[in-house]
């Protein structure tokens, strides 16, 4: 899981630095409405994840959790955060 997570947000951060225009996480950095794009996707995937877990939908919860990991690891790279401090976070938790 840890490198999958280090393998996403290394691409994350290449389509950053790079901005393709055949890349959907580009389109996310480069939107007109800024940063709320990728906001307003972790607030609509966010409400689908709820409605697959009441609806006991597996595969559903599974995707639409993805879903928002990915949204989550595209805003870390638009605020120049890392995976660290988000490890780190957790971390003092435990
Ligand atoms: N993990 C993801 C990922 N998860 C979700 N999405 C995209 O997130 C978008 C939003 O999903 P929705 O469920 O809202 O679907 P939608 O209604 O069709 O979306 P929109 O109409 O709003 O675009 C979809 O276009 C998905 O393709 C992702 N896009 C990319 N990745 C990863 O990022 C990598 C780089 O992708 P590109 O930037 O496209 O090259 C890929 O190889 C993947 O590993």
């Amino acid at each position: 899981m840890e490198d999958t997570l280090d393998e996403l947000f290394a691409v994350i951060e290449d389509r950053k630095e790079t901005l393709p225009d055949d890349s959907y996480t580009a389109s996310l950095f480069t939107h007109e409405k800024g940063e709320n794009a990728v906001l307003e996707k972790l607030g609509e995937e966010a409400t689908e994840l709820v409605l697959a877990a009441k609806d006991d939908q597996e595969d559903e919860i599974a995707a639409e959790a993805a879903d928002i990991v990915y949204h989550l690891l595209v805003l870390l790279s638009m605020k120049d955060m890392s995976l660290d401090e988000l490890e780190t976070e957790l971390e003092a938790r435990r």
